[in-house]
């Protein structure tokens, strides 16, 4: 088989960081090759070397042998690899077509919009896209999103795709979907990179997998044969068990409690009660409603009916900073919207919630707040250069990290999490369910709303919602077997 792709002996700083360290890649025409490896440990640097958008310090890069564009030549980039980023480049206020269509304003001088329209259902067509070309792209769905950013990609007649953790953020049936569409660009003869921190789907898309490790390559090998445990120690550098939940014992007190809530198109009707001591499960598929209720408990949204209450004090509907004061901790689904301010450091964004009780007469102490934010820093392990830095510049996984610091910070009663170990490494997820766990210990109540069932696994209960209802409430001990069946509604 030939080399469709190479990455050599590439070496990439920023500032005190090397990112990538004489790493490299090799990948074969028409294979899936997974690439994975710890928080940090350098994917998305490649990622932005291989496409063009930076220029590596040392080594070089190569397409079927032949050395990069230049980088100013975008077209010449955009002809050779097309990536899906973890973060949505789709315009929101923009139509689907306008989004097809941006950048590429050299094809004419004036826009005939009803040729781009035209244009773009043929686009949508030939990738059996089935989305509005004339739907504004903010409407549309974070699993249509990725579709129009696939068609995209490959309209530019790209043979090589990127997709920078693409599931991170798709419920179970979309990712099955995802995963058929990809096969049916590998049969027809498309070379694709695939970064995840799921290794059973590593398992399931990939034919080889490389692993890098602290900013350099250490394994390149076919996905058959190879153990996972030796694969998780490739990525981590020693053995990993896995996560083991504990048990909890909940108290009588009720520390969150949502009555009579109702969201128009949304979900319906539902009472959930929460005690000091106690992990609640919400799952669902992305239709459910899980996300818009646990949005509606943080005060991200206002329900149609019914009240929230937080640690005894009933919260103004739709209002984040009162439930925060009631006692409230969150992580928020999209962590680049509500999670963190990505030009403000590390320490002011983890501590953000205390920033009223550092000091005294209400003056942050930056001493205080950098002690505080040394403290989770460590506990969390997040790979930065200190309290310092801006949080835009880390990796995609130390900044949820960050976000989880945020919520963690004052002591929460409530602690409410969405998708709480999204985009994170097989490492790093247990210690965050060992930080949700220990908030637990100290008499929080927690909520845990994901689509991950390893997440799930340390809840005493889990309500099952489906088209908007609580449907069933699952106790410890679930098969995965079991609860799919109740959130796919198979059984009730
Ligand atoms: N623009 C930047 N400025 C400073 N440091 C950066 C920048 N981009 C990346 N880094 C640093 O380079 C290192 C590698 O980051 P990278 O994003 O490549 O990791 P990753 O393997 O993709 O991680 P994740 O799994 O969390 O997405 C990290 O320590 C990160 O903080």
């Amino acid at each position: 088989m030939s080399t469709h792709v190479e990455a050599r002996n590439v070496v990439k700083r920023f500032g005190p960081t090397t990112a990538l360290d004489g790493a490299g890649i090799t990948i074969a025409e028409g294979e899936t090759h997974a690439l994975v490896g710890r928080n940090g440990a350098g994917k998305s640097t490649l990622v932005s070397i291989l496409t063009g958008l930076q220029r590596p310090d040392e080594g070089e890069v190569r397409f079927s042998g032949e050395p990069a564009p230049a980088l100013g030549d975008r077209d010449a980039w955009r002809r050779r690899v097309a990536c899906v980023y973890q973060k949505s480049t789709i315009i929101p206020a923009l139509t689907v077509a306008e989004n097809l269509f941006l950048n590429r304003q050299s094809e004419g001088r004036t826009i005939n919009w009803r040729a781009l329209r035209a244009r773009a259902r043929e686009l949508l067509d030939t990738y059996e896209v089935d989305v509005d070309a004339q739907a504004l792209a903010g409407d549309l769905s974070v699993e249509q999103r990725q579709l129009v950013e696939i068609a995209r990609a490959l309209s530019f007649g790209a043979r090589f795709i990127i997709l920078d953790e693409p599931t991170a953020r798709l419920d179970g049936p979309a990712i099955e979907r995802l995963f058929a569409r990809m096969r049916s660009l590998r049969e027809q003869g498309v070379t694709m990179m695939y970064i995840s921190h799921h290794l059973d789907e590593v398992y399931e898309i990939c034919q080889s997998v490389t692993v890098f490790r602290d900013a350099r390559h250490v394994l390149t090998r076919p996905v058959a044969g190879l153990p996972h445990d030796e694969l998780v120690a490739a990525m981590t550098g020693e053995a990993t068990a896995a996560y083991e939940a504990r048990q909890h014992t909940p108290a009588e007190r009720v520390v969150l409690e949502g009555a009579g809530l109702s969201l128009a198109g949304r979900y319906t009707g539902v009472d959930l009660a929460v005690r000091s001591g106690e992990v609640v499960g919400l799952a669902g598929s992305a239709s459910s409603g899980k996300v818009g209720l646990a949005e509606t408990l943080v005060g991200l949204r206002r329900a149609d009916a019914g009240t929230v209450t937080v640690n005894g004090t009933q919260v103004r509907a739709g209002d984040v900073p009162a439930a925060m004061r009631a006692g409230l901790g969150f992580v928020p689904e999209d962590r680049h919207h509500e999670g963190f301010v990505p030009l403000l450091s590390v320490g002011e964004n983890a501590t953000f919630p205390i920033a009223r009780k550092l000091g005294r007469f209400g003056t942050v102490s930056p001493a205080r707040r950098r002690a505080e934010a040394e403290r989770l820093i460590g506990s969390l392990d997040i790979k930065t250069e200190g309290p310092d830095q801006p949080v835009g510049d880390l990796s995609g996984g130390n900044a949820q990290k960050v976000v989880f610091a945020r919520a963690l910070v004052d002591d929460p009663a409530v602690l409410v999490v969405i998708n709480p170990t999204a985009g994170v490494d097989v490492k790093a997820k247990q210690a965050l369910l060992g930080a949700v766990e220990d908030a637990v210990e100290r008499g929080a109540g927690a909520v845990v709303v994901s689509d991950e069932l390893d997440d799930l696994r340390i809840c005493d209960r889990v309500l099952v919602m489906f088209h908007g209802r609580v449907v069933k409430e699952v106790p410890r001990g679930w098969s995965d077997h079991e609860l799919v069946a109740v959130m796919e509604g198979i059984e009730e």
